[in-house]
């Protein structure tokens, strides 16, 4: 396990990580996420000794890095893998990592073939590609068959067949009950690959939760509902009915109906009282890119002029309908879901459920059991 308490490291003026505290534990992959310029790298320096915390403290189990007995047997680390002699070949690197650690050369054979370098593992780095170095980084970090591993920004440079076989070992190394810290700007592979979250945004811890309840609470869900096609006295019924009962309802250029505020079950009563015929009614969830974006957007220091994050959030013209004209936006609870107000709103918020489970009943199952398990 790592365990951070209260870690600060500055550079003159400069804040790099302010007050961090957190668990990475054994036996889950747990991604590391934040925008550039965040803090992550320097935290996972400081994790492996080479940084010295302002103040504050990281240990892993229960022992600062350097003070770890053998430390190569404990904890495996990919920080930079370009941080290799070129004119060093492959199986000699490993080699010589291998001799200072006390580990038998046969291990340096394992893990080449672990991570598919054997047949050019006599070669000089210089000629590798970004890739074969991010495997043999991969390869230095498992040498020791350490219980804890770092890595940091593993699939940099890797092809799809690569950042596959990154998330399998990663998963696998995972279930053998090892403590796995990996950062990654590639949120899509994030979310299939980590099952629980760091995220950091100029230094400061912002969210430490399993990876769907990050989701969960950092996306606008809404149900899309869509009346038969043509059924547009229909859709416009339903529309009001839907209203009434409570929801917010924004049209979809092409008709279909975008509702929160009203659980799956309940829309579909509704219909079924109007009388309206549906060709879908579906939970809308966010991925784990737009629920990120929403949640970093106040942290991210590096931003063009032009921010094409936006489009995340709202890709098409929203519409508020003739049937929610003259109501009072509703009073937005506290801690409320956000989405940016559709055009046409008038600038009101965009109300979200206070549950962000509620318009899919069974995320919210999903959503307790990940809380349970961070118990
Ligand atoms: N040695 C240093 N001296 C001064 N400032 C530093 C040093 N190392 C990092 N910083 C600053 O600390 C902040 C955090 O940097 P860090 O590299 O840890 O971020 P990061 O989250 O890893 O970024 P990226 O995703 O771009 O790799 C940045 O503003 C960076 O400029």
């Amino acid at each position: 396990m790592i365990e951070a308490v209260g870690l600060t490291k500055r550079y003159g003026a400069k804040t790099a990580v302010d007050q961090l505290s957190f668990q990475v534990r054994p036996g889950h992959v747990t991604g590391f996420l934040g925008p550039n310029g965040s803090g992550k790298s320097t935290t996972m320096r400081m994790i492996l000794g080479l940084d010295r915390p302002t103040s504050g403290s990281v240990t892993i189990n229960g022992l600062p890095f350097r003070q770890l007995p053998n430390a190569q047997r404990h904890v495996g680390a990919l920080l930079d893998a370009k941080a290799v002699h070129g004119g060093r070949r492959a199986r000699r690197h490993l080699l010589s990592l291998a001799q200072l650690s006390g580990i038998p050369e046969k291990r340096v054979d394992e893990v080449l073939a672990v991570v598919g370098l054997q047949d050019v593992s006599r070669q000089r780095t210089k000629g590798f590609s970004l890739g074969m170095g991010q495997r043999l980084g991969i390869a230095a970090a498992l040498l020791g068959d350490p219980q804890v591993l770092l890595f940091d920004e593993p699939v940099n440079g890797l092809d799809p067949e690569g950042i596959l076989w990154v998330r399998t070992l990663m998963r696998r190394l995972a279930a053998e009950g090892r403590t796995v810290f990996v950062s990654s700007h590639l949120m899509s592979e994030m979310a299939l690959t980590a099952d629980h979250l760091i995220v950091i945004g100029r230094g400061r811890l912002l969210a430490d939760m399993g990876t769907q309840e990050f989701i969960a609470h950092n996306s606008a869900g809404f149900a899309r509902v869509r009346a038969a096609d043509n059924d547009h006295a229909g859709r416009d019924a339903l529309g009001e009915a839907l209203t009434k009962a409570g929801g917010r309802v924004l049209q979809e250029p092409e008709g279909t109906l975008r509702v929160t505020g009203l659980d799956l079950p309940r829309i579909s009563d509704l219909a079924h009282e109007a009388g309206v015929r549906l060709w879908e009614l579906s939970p809308h969830r966010a991925s784990l890119e737009e629920a990120y974006m929403r949640m970093t957007q106040a942290d991210v220091e590096y931003t063009s002029t032009e921010d094409p994050r936006a489009e995340l959030w709202e890709p098409e013209p929203l519409t508020v309908p003739a049937w929610e004209d003259g109501l009072q936006a509703p009073e937005v609870p506290r801690g409320a879901f956000f989405a940016p107000p559709p055009p046409g709103a008038g600038g009101q918020p965009f109300l979200m459920p206070s549950n962000p489970g509620e318009l899919a009943g069974t995320d919210r199952t999903t959503t307790e059991d990940t809380r349970e398990e961070t118990r």
